[in-house]
């Protein structure tokens, strides 16, 4: 085998990953594999195992069965591998309220053994990134949340890891600051940081994510690009149509197509879902046009990643 060949080492990569505690089965056979420069979207409704998973992944929890490696290394067998090269952000952190900025970030850079010297760099540098410079000298129980948990991000970002494990780091903030913890996930991404996410908050992950993972009750249900969960769960494309009158008529001659599964008028338009995804509807206009109909409008029907979600895993939330 000559060295093109050789795939590279995922960033994440789990086989048959199972998590039970008692009788109840949290992750039952996870395979995954997120790929290094990912800004990767791990879904589930509560309790579905995301925090399970990035536990395993962050080598606080030990699986019960199955595998997981983060960049080749074992999470078992090399923990202190994992945890030089990765950064976990959990859901609930404590924050030492009483303590400034800078002598927080100073404090674990010192419990990653940076060297003093070069500490006060690399925690400005850090600020920098999750835009918290303004803030050095502030106490961290005068933060908002927002700030909070940036600040949560700066911590994790200290020993510069390369693989980011951040449980839930919107949950709780109001829409402004999740645009600018979304803004700064992103900026880390071209930076070269395969980053992990995990959410019930969907539609956020539609735009910012490359690839999305979506679990439930501990099983794999899809892993792909957000696209293809898409096309993967709507049966068929559903294109709104208006005409300027005479529905009915619109109906039947829509009916009469070989492409079109159903149409039927809803609050004064057309729904028309097709036979397929992929189909070109082109068609829809032409077929109403020639009948004699005037169009006024056409509007392809853009599943968003809730619905897909709700339909995925049809309410089977524990
Ligand atoms: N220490 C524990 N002891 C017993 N059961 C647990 C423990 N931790 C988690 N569980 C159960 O395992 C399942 C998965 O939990 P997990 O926290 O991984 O889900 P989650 O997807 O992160 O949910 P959420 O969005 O609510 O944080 C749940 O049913 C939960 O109740």
């Amino acid at each position: 085998m000559n060295s093109e060949s050789v795939p590279p080492i995922p960033a994440v990569h789990t086989v048959g990953l199972s998590r039970t505690y008692g009788s109840m089965v949290a992750l039952n056979s996870l395979d995954l594999t997120v790929n290094r420069g990912d800004l990767f979207g791990f879904i589930g409704s509560n309790g579905a195992g995301k925090t399970t998973t990035l536990r395993i992944l962050a080598t606080f929890l030990a699986p019960s069965a199955g595998q997981a490696k983060v960049l080749g290394h074992d999470v078992v067998k090399d923990a202190d591998a994992v945890r030089h090269v990765i950064g976990y952000m959990p859901d609930f952190f404590g924050v030492y309220k009483d303590m400034e900025v800078t002598e927080y970030l100073d404090f674990f850079g010192a419990c990653y053994k940076i060297p003093s010297a070069q500490r006060e760099k690399t925690v400005n540098d850090v600020l920098e990134l999750v835009g918290l410079s303004e803030k050095k000298g502030a106490l961290i129980g005068a933060l908002s949340r927002g700030m909070q948990q940036r600040l949560g991000l700066a911590r994790v970002l200290i020993h510069d890891p390369q693989v980011l494990l951040l449980d839930e780091p919107a949950s709780g903030l109001d829409p402004r600051a999740r645009i600018e913890m979304m803004a700064i996930l992103q900026e880390l991404q071209r930076l070269g940081k395969t980053i992990i996410i995990s959410s019930h908050i969907l539609s956020e992950l539609q735009t910012l994510c490359n690839r999305v993972a979506i679990i439930e009750r501990g099983k794999l249900i899809y892993a792909g690009p957000v696209q293809g969960v898409r096309d993967q769960m709507s049966a068929g494309l559903v294109v709104w149509v208006k005409v300027a009158s005479d529905n009915s008529k619109a109906i039947e001659l829509l009916k009469g197509h070989s492409e079109v599964a159903e149409a039927l008028a809803v609050d004064g338009r057309i729904k028309v879902t097709m036979v397929n995804h992929d189909v070109d509807h082109g068609f829809v206009a032409d077929t109403l046009v020639r009948g004699g109909l005037k169009l006024t409008g056409l509007q392809e029907d853009e599943l968003g990643l809730e619905e897909v979600f709700l339909r995925v895993t049809r309410g089977e939330t524990q």
